[in-house]
């Protein structure tokens, strides 16, 4: 590099959960760590505001983080130390049917096996059964999720513990579609909608192979340790995390826009931001963006092998999204009280409702009746509006591609308020105040968030483990040395876990190790026999 305005022995592009995951378990190996954000504050899709009225806290973008809770590598970074303080909602999730029954999972097991044998009296025992299942492999199946790929011992060891018979069987529920599973295994529709909404926190839908695996996953997570939300909003996990960093030397400087990754000799040496400013990196540079924006925007694809540039053409984003916020004056008046106390809510399709919302979304039309999920923040966290008032928001996924002017936003934010008008009436006579936002808007606030994609990039079979982003390792190893993904891209992808931040940093140090060039070798190798012509 000929100028070099700063030094980090690593830069971290963005801030989001992944980037200062990564950011502070280099920070703890001793590293010297600059984190450069685009945009205002740090937290990419963690951030809390007044986007209302003063003293309504707003989740802009996530808001309930099962896996969070569950992750070790968050549990790792004790961060109850720095002030994060999980706190639940009386129940942890409902699914309005449109008829306004109400299946809820609740953290009392015998509180969810009486709601879900109100649909079917076999459903609560067999919900019970695939929760002692679940309990049974939980820490083994969590480690082998959030283990560089790929996991082999935390594999090994889930599929001793569970022995050939019961491994082919979790083996074969891994690919099913949410709604063969669900019939499978429950007689009702309250447990089969709980597992078909929840696979809907992804870009998949009933029908889709490997749907069922990310239902379970939520469901049995929810009945576990719930949907918690951070006291004071969901900007206090990632404040937590920005303080863990300083605390360890480590630097976040916001209002930074990375422009380019400087590389030569196939070998990232730092990084140049929008202002002109290049900052050399000693020893790594870990990108907390989308796989595109990396490659695509910040490397280019000169510096890239061509058959690796052709895989990530075929990228496969998923679909865009519209949330409204609202400050409101009181809870919502949900006409079935069931609704009142759960902190998250599924509004209000039956299965084949869901079926159908999937189908317009892959058809390329927006949903009719689409699928909200609501959150009901001051339920869960009574710190988040004055009280005896509310502050929600739903949202719901619509096709890519469309063109959301403002009118256009407003007539389905309307859409979106009927629809919980219907199931609460008096709802819309509580809205103080409302904040749209449609995939322009979600864009602009976090330029990951690529046309309002939540999870970087569609959760489908063909784009998980070693298809994550594209075929290759399934590692945040990437085609230039000292350069690895850091962001929900990256295997295991979408929410908040730091399970991507956490493997870039772990290759990071890896390569930095006394073993580096040889690992780098054996990288570079693979790379070569994949992506070779
Ligand atoms: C509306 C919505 C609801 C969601 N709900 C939940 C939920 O309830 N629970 C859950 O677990 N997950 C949820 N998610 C998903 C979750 O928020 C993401 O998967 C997670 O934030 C991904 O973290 P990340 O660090 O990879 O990326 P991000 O959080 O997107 O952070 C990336 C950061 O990089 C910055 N950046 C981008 N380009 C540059 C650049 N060139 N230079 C510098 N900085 C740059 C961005 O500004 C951003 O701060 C939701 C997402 C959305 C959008």
């Amino acid at each position: 590099m000929e100028r070099v305005d700063e030094t980090a022995d690593a830069v971290v592009i963005g801030a989001g959960p992944n980037g200062l995951v990564a950011a502070n378990l280099l920070a703890d190996a001793g590293w010297a760590v600059l984190v450069l954000e685009a945009a205002g504050s740090p937290g990419g899709a963690v951030r809390t505001a007044e986007l209302i009225e003063p003293g309504f806290h707003h989740d802009v973008f996530s808001a309930f983080y099962p896996l969070a809770a569950a992750s070790p590598v968050i549990a790792g970074l004790r961060l109850e130390e720095h002030g994060l303080r999980w706190r639940h909602a009386p129940s942890v999730l409902a699914h309005v049917l449109p008829d306004d029954r109400c299946a809820v999972v609740s953290r009392s097991l015998e509180d969810t096996m009486a709601s879900l044998a109100e649909f079917d009296p076999a459903d609560g025992r067999a919900w019970a059964e695939e929760f002692a299942a679940w309990s049974a492999i939980r820490d083994r199946l969590l480690d082998a999720l959030f283990t560089p790929f790929p996991p082999v011992r935390s594999a090994a060891g889930l599929f001793r513990a569970l022995g050939v018979a019961d491994g082919l069987r979790l083996a074969r529920m891994v690919t099913m579609p949410a709604r063969a599973f669900g019939r499978e295994r429950f007689g009702g529709d309250g447990a089969r909608l709980l597992l078909a909404g929840n696979a809907l926190h992804t870009d998949l839908g009933p029908g889709h192979a490997g749907s069922a695996v990310f239902g379970w996953l939520l469901c049995m997570l929810g009945q576990d340790v719930g949907f918690p939300v951070p006291e004071g909003g969901a900007g206090r996990l990632s404040g937590a995390l920005v303080e863990r960093l300083a605390a360890r030397g480590g630097r976040v400087a916001c209002g930074r826009e990375v422009t380019g990754v400087l590389t030569a000799r196939g070998r990232a040496l730092g990084v140049a931001d929008a202002s002109g400013a290049r900052v050399r990196a000693r020893r790594a540079v870990l990108a907390d963006v989308p796989a595109p924006t990396l490659y695509l925007r910040l490397v280019g694809e000169d510096a890239l092998p061509s058959r690796f540039v052709t895989d990530l053409r075929r990228f496969q984003w998923d679909d865009a999204t519209v949330k409204v916020d609202w400050a409101l004056s009181g809870p919502i008046p949900w006409s079935n009280p069931q609704a009142a106390g759960a902190g998250t809510v599924h509004l209000d399709n039956d299965l084949p409702g869901l079926s159908r919302y999937s189908a317009e979304l892959a058809a390329g039309s927006v949903p009719e009746q689409p699928m909200l999920v609501v959150g009901q923040m001051s339920t869960a966290d009574p710190t988040r509006s004055p009280e005896g008032t509310e502050t929600a928001w739903a949202y719901t996924h619509v096709p890519r591609g469309h063109a959301w002017d403002p009118d256009r936003l407003r007539r389905y934010a309307d859409r979106i308020e009927a629809i919980v008008e219907r199931h609460a009436p008096g709802f819309r006579s509580r809205i103080r105040g409302r904040y749209p936002q449609g995939p322009r808007e979600l864009e602009r606030a976090n330029p990951s968030l690529v046309e309002g994609a939540v999870n970087a990039g569609s959760a489908a079979m063909h784009q998980q483990l070693v298809f994550r982003p594209v075929p290759g390792l399934g590692r945040a190893d990437t085609p230039i040395d000292r350069l690895f993904l850091a962001g929900a891209s990256a295997h295991p992808g979408g929410a908040v876990h730091g399970g991507p931040g956490a493997n870039a940093a772990r290759a990071a140090l890896a390569r930095a190790g006394p073993a580096g060039p040889l690992y780098a070798g054996l990288i570079r190798r693979l790379h070569d026999a994949v992506y070779a012509r």
